[in-house]
């Protein structure tokens, strides 16, 4: 396997990381992985990694629920804000077809190989290159047209060799090698005979295992670094998007800025405000949530849980006031131990704001229509709640699905701030 040791007092080779995913989305452990690599493979003092590149699969690799390009790499883009090393580079994910990772990493020593014979012939001319010289030199070292997508600048790595590009990736994606007819055999040996990977392992793998099975694996083992991770980390894509179409909390699994993109482009089915109001409770907002499906709410007044259990009768906005008005039946036991209907009476401030006169969200600044503002400034009150007593109590069908009114009325008002519990569906 991978030596350790330094071997040589050579200096360190340099060394770009290389991850190619879904990225759907990008999870704090994406970006841990480069972390942990860097960390290794310096301490191995034979390496020193000088930057690290994420290039998420092109719509064409149709995976079940991949979101399109376009927003996972704003997702990356908000992620790594946070790293001054690791960038996003969208060549990969620009073409129109899924493109075979052994390709895209000949792709990236190319781009390495043509900015260093650039950089060698500026010093061999010693010649200050032309206006017009120095834009096409920008244009190659971009790869495309965001700074994200740079590549590593050779000038700040005064060698003569082109750093070496290895694959980074969880042993999940090492062992889906040996999955019949996923990998060319050739592009398996060019990954690990020409580039090199650095596996980090995962719950659930063996990769030390796997490679003994591989003849190709056990005979470019030199290439491979396996990176215990002893800080069990087993976050992934596919369970980010289930917690999130439960409306499940993802803080902390995520960065707060890809939450934010989530929430305000409303993906991966996540239902209107469900999500919304998990993510950033307030004690001082007026929640409704659902206790059980169909009938049961309580309200949630003031930051003081009224925890009425009561059946929602109607729930209904006024388009021209801007008002919400909820009817309910409510049972109480009364001191006789009977059951009564009683009058509620309940101020759910900020549950509504501004409804325009169409009965449509109020025009927003941003353009998303599904946008949720959240605001710091509390809403006027709004009118709530017809309240009956028992006898008073209209005939009408009871069995109102408080879901689909919910589901209904927080599509159409802005500001709402409406909680389900997990087991529930809008
Ligand atoms: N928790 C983790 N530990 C180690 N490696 C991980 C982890 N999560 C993702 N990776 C690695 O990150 C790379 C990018 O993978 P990908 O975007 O497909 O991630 P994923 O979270 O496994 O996605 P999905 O759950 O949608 O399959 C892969 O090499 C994968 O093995
Ligand atoms: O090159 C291949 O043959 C190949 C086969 C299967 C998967 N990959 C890549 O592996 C990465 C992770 O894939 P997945 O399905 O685990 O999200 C993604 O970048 C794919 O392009 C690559």
């Amino acid at each position: 396997m991978f030596c350790w040791k330094s071997q040589t007092m050579a200096s360190p080779s340099k060394v770009v990381l290389l991850a190619c995913g879904s990225y759907n989305p990008v999870t704090n452990m994406h970006l841990r992985m480069f972390e942990i690599a860097r960390d290794a493979l310096n301490k191995t003092g034979r390496y020193q990694v000088i930057s690290g590149i994420m290039s998420p699969v092109s719509d064409g690799y149709k995976k079940k629920d991949l979101l399109p390009a376009k927003h996972r790499c704003e997702m990356l883009k908000l992620a790594l804000r946070t790293s001054d090393w690791i960038k996003l580079d969208q060549w990969e994910c620009s073409l129109s077809s899924w493109t075979q990772t052994a390709h895209v990493l000949r792709h990236f020593r190319q781009q390495l190989e043509q900015q260093q014979q650039q950089h060698h012939g500026e010093i061999f001319n010693h010649v200050k290159p032309s206006p017009s010289k120095r834009r096409k030199k920008q244009q190659h070292n971009i790869v495309a047209d965001l700074p994200e997508n740079q590549l590593p600048s050779l000038e700040d790595h005064n060698e003569n060799f082109v750093p070496s590009v290895k694959l980074l990736c969880g042993a999940d994606l090492l062992e889906s090698f040996a999955v019949p007819g996923l990998w060319d055999d050739e592009d398996i040996e060019y990954i690990v005979g020409s580039h090199g990977l650095v596996v980090i392992t995962r719950s659930g793998s063996d990769p030390q295992k796997f490679i003994y099975e591989s003849d190709i694996l056990t005979k470019y083992q030199e290439n491979i670094l396996i990176v215990t991770e002893w800080i069990f980390n087993d976050i992934s894509s596919t369970k980010v998007r289930r917690a999130l179409r439960r409306g499940d909390s993802v803080k902390y699994l995520l960065q707060d800025s890809v939450i934010d993109y989530i929430k305000k482009h409303q993906l991966y089915g996540i239902p209107d405000n469900k999500y919304f109001n998990k993510m950033m409770p307030s004690p001082s907002q007026d929640t409704i949530t659902t206790n059980h499906l169909e009938k049961d709410v309580s309200f949630k007044g003031g930051g003081n849980l009224i925890n009425e259990v009561a059946a929602l009768e109607d729930i209904s906005s006024n388009p021209s006031s801007g008002e919400i008005s909820v009817i309910l039946r409510s049972a109480h036991n009364n001191s006789s131990g009977d059951s009564s209907f009683v009058s509620r009476h309940l101020p759910l401030h900020r549950m509504i704001t501004h409804l325009d006169k169409k009965g449509s969200p109020a025009a927003s600044s941003h353009s998303s229509p599904h946008k949720v503002e959240r605001k710091g400034t509390p809403s006027p009150p709004v009118k709530v709640t017809t309240t009956f007593t028992k006898d008073e109590a209209p005939e009408r069908n009871h069995k109102v699905s408080c879901i689909s009114d919910i589901g209904t009325l927080v599509r159409r008002v802005k500001n709402v701030r409406v909680g389900f519990t997990p087991e529930t569906r809008v």
